[in-house]
């Protein structure tokens, strides 16, 4: 199994690992250093879109063969399929819910106005404008450790990052506040895991799956990404969506699961449109893309307008 460096990636790895060694699998990781990780730690922006530059690299390590499986942040991966590798399990997803680490205890009500708000993430600076407290968003970058840091050491007043991450790596007691998606939709698979295989390697892709896989979880991100894949592009697309699996009746009265999904995008004037549909888990995929049509009706910028 390939991983990146850092503790989020190796935590995660070894999450997924540990549950492979459990059903008698031998794991091996290994540490792939990514673009995304070269030009983070140089401290250097990486131009226009992040899309993919922590995801190529373990990808590449794949199909050429030094590594048989990649665990990704779902949430990083672009949308578009690559030729040669299959998605083989989406393992059941972490709280999807992004948080605020802020000064002395603070909850984002109580930062007072021209408090500096840091965050990379187009779609959480657009979110904290929408709220209109007079917060002011800094572009921020670096790993999970870095930004909590940025608080610590003063340079910003907080940061808003997902509570996945502060749970896998330990230090989601740091949050002062968990952000009711109604104020902050996460992005589409936050907190959720993917993990990818060779399309020729059925035999492993057939054992991931059997262990790994989780299907709720699974037809709530393919809701959520097909709002992307209509939309935008990860990292640079103030996008937010998140499903949830949620009892309903039928017709004849019987319980059925049902998909509830909500997202926004915003127009070319930066203003938000939100919107909301449910459908049948099955008929996920197409959830997403009509809500995304929805939005595009509404007045969201198409995809590919942007030019920020
Ligand atoms: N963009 C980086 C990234 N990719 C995945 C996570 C956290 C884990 C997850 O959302 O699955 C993070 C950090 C963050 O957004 O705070």
């Amino acid at each position: 199994m390939g991983t990146r460096a850092s503790l989020l990636a190796r935590t995660q790895t070894q999450l997924v690992a540990d549950a492979l060694t459990a059903r008698g699998a031998e794991v091996e990781i290994v540490h792939i250093t990514t673009d995304g990780d070269r030009t983070q730690a140089a401290g250097t922006p990486i131009p226009g879109t992040g899309v993919g530059v922590f995801t190529s690299a373990l990808r590449d390590a794949l199909l050429d063969g030094r590594i048989d499986v990649a665990v990704h942040s779902y949430k990083d991966l672009p949308t578009a399929p690559l030729p040669g590798i299959v998605l083989a399990a989406v393992p059941e997803r972490a709280d999807p819910r992004d948080v605020l680490v802020a000064r002395d205890h603070m909850v984002l009500g109580e930062l007072p106005p021209g408090s500096v708000v840091g965050t990379g993430s187009p779609r959480r600076a657009a979110q904290i404008d929408a709220l209109g407290l007079g917060l002011q968003v800094v572009g921020i970058r670096g790993n999970v450790e870095t930004r909590i840091r940025k608080v610590t050491d003063g340079e910003v007043d907080g940061v808003v990052l997902a509570r996945a991450g502060l749970l896998r790596i330990g230090r989601a007691g740091e949050a002062t506040e968990v952000l009711d998606p109604v104020q902050m939709l996460p992005a589409p698979a936050q907190g959720a895991l993917a993990v990818e295989c060779r399309v020729a390697d059925t035999a492993l892709e057939t054992f991931l799956r059997s262990t790994l896989h989780d299907e709720a979880t699974a037809a709530a991100v393919t809701a959520e990404r097909a709002v992307l894949a209509e939309l935008g592009s990860p990292c640079d697309a103030a996008i937010g969506a998140l499903a949830d699996v949620v009892e309903d009746l039928d017709d004849d009265g019987r319980i059925v699961e049902r998909l509830s999904l909500r997202a926004f995008a915003t127009t070319a004037e930066g203003a938000l449109v939100r919107n909301s549909a449910t459908g049948e888990t099955k008929d996920a995929e197409q959830l997403g893309r009509s809500l995304a049509a929805e939005l595009l009706a509404d007045g969201a910028e198409p995809r590919g307008a942007t030019s920020a």
